[in-house]
């Protein structure tokens, strides 16, 4: 099937591409980009008018749950999320049950993803057996297998010295590790951010220092055995500012926040208890958040991720102390940041392409997607004048736990195309 798109306003920092064009798209690839272009025969126009063209977007941190707890989300209602979100690509965490530590569990989500038939599923596998922190994994089985990277996200890594082994061995791939820093002597019966929030509230703080001596460690680590090392979703001032220390020395470091972090702190969390500000790491302090803001506006900041973690009804609607970490985004991330970041001037539209596609494709190691002849057709459309209402039903996960249930937001994805294949048509997922 062949689509032209007529008269979007493509922007793409790879090339300097920023101006309004006409792109063809036929079989997997871009054949044409260009003004007036003719329709060839059989080939579907869309008019992208007032629409912003760009490379597909990318979460590289999302938890679909399959397999092991398909009650909160699978592979097909994953990709039907990431698809009505505007995504091309997805990395899912390997906190599955059994958690994807072989090849057959790399190569099991790869076959899902591809049944399901609508975004790119790639698995990210565990550093270490069952994410235990005690003997690697098979990491070169699933890199043969078709894995991304490496993490043991839901946990970090334990001990410095198994880190350093799953480092060691990483690098002897093109892979980076990442990293969920969290040192769990300090972080142990946590729920909201240790300091003025666990005493307002009365409950158990997870201190920031749990995050930052991790990330300090894991960038030693990193100067130690040359290893790639990506940090996740990380989520205060001096955490970053150890990461800005690395970048400066030249080593290979590299990390991600999510929304939640960026709008969200907290000052959030009020006597209602919405445990859906519930998440791991947790919110933190107002200048915490807006220190990552200007991580993402200077570069410091690498990639935006959403951490999609589904959780059902029962698990969130309980007592703070008891609910499950975590908030869906999959479906509000690029709204969110069109319409705080990207509506106000904070970053530019070129900006937003580097952290939500460029970026982590470089750290997975996937191919670069171009808008150019004879790129691959991954490509996301987005309608940057289209406000939407953040309700349960909105979603297409199969999970409601959104931190943002309520918001009204200005900008959303229109179209998909997933190797020329139309996947999101005017908001509505294919299928
Ligand atoms: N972020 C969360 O709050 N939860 C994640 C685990 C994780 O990302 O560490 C999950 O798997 O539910
Ligand atoms: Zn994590
Ligand atoms: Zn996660």
């Amino acid at each position: 099937m062949a689509f032209l798109l007529k008269g979007a306003h493509a922007v793409d920092p790879q090339i300097g591409l920023d101006e309004v064009v006409d792109v063809l798209l036929d079989g997997k690839e871009i054949v044409e980009v260009g003004h007036g272009l003719e329709a060839p025969e059989g080939a579907e126009v869309i008019d992208a008018a007032g629409k912003y063209l760009v490379p597909g977007l990318v979460d590289m941190h999302v938890h679909f749950r399959d397999p092991g707890f398909e009650y909160k989300e699978t592979i097909e209602t994953g990709s039907r999320a990431a698809t009505h979100g505007g995504f091309t690509d997805v990395a899912t965490m390997p906190n599955t049950d059994p958690v994807t530590d072989t090849g057959t569990g790399v190569r099991y989500q790869i076959d899902r993803g591809r049944a399901a038939g609508l975004c790119h599923i790639r698995p990210i596998g565990a550093l270490t057996r069952g994410e235990k922190g005690e003997a690697l994994a098979e990491i070169g089985d699933m890199v043969l297998e078709g894995a991304c990277a490496f993490s043991d996200d839901g946990h970090g890594v334990q001990g410095a010295g198994m880190m350093r082994t799953c480092m060691g061995y990483v690098s002897q791939f093109d892979r980076v590790a990442i990293a969920h820093c969290e040192d769990e002597s300090l972080t142990a019966h946590g729920v909201i951010n240790e300091g003025k929030a666990s005493t307002r509230l009365g409950m158990f703080g997870w201190p920031a220092l749990g995050e930052e001596l991790e990330i300090y460690r894991d960038i030693e680590l990193c100067r130690l055995t040359g290893c790639p090392l990506h940090i996740a979703h990380i989520s205060t001032e001096k955490g970053l500012n150890l990461v800005r220390a690395a970048k400066a020395e030249g080593l290979p470091v590299t990390c991600e926040v999510t929304p939640h972090h960026l709008f969200l702190n907290e000052d959030d969390i009020d006597s209602t208890y919405n445990t859906n500000l519930k998440m791991n790491p947790p919110l933190r302090l107002k200048s915490d958040m807006l220190a990552l803001r200007k991580g993402i506006v200077d570069g410091s900041i690498d990639c935006l991720v959403t951490d999609h973690a589904p959780h059902a009804q029962h698990e969130k609607d309980c007592e703070w102390e008891i609910a499950f970490f975590g908030t869906i985004g999959l479906e509000t991330s690029l709204p969110l940041m069109l319409t705080n970041m990207v509506r106000t001037g904070e970053i530019g539209w070129n900006r937003l392409v580097e952290v939500m596609a460029v970026n982590p494709r470089r750290v997975l190691r996937l191919a670069d997607v171009k808008i150019e002849k004879g790129s691959k057709a991954d490509l996301t459309l987005i309608d940057p004048e289209k406000e939407i209402t953040v309700t349960e039903d909105y979603f297409e996960s199969k999970s409601k736990n959104s931190a943002f249930l309520g918001e009204t937001l200005m900008g959303v994805a229109s179209d998909v195309f997933v190797d020329g294949k139309r996947t999101l048509a005017n908001g509505v997922v294919a299928q």
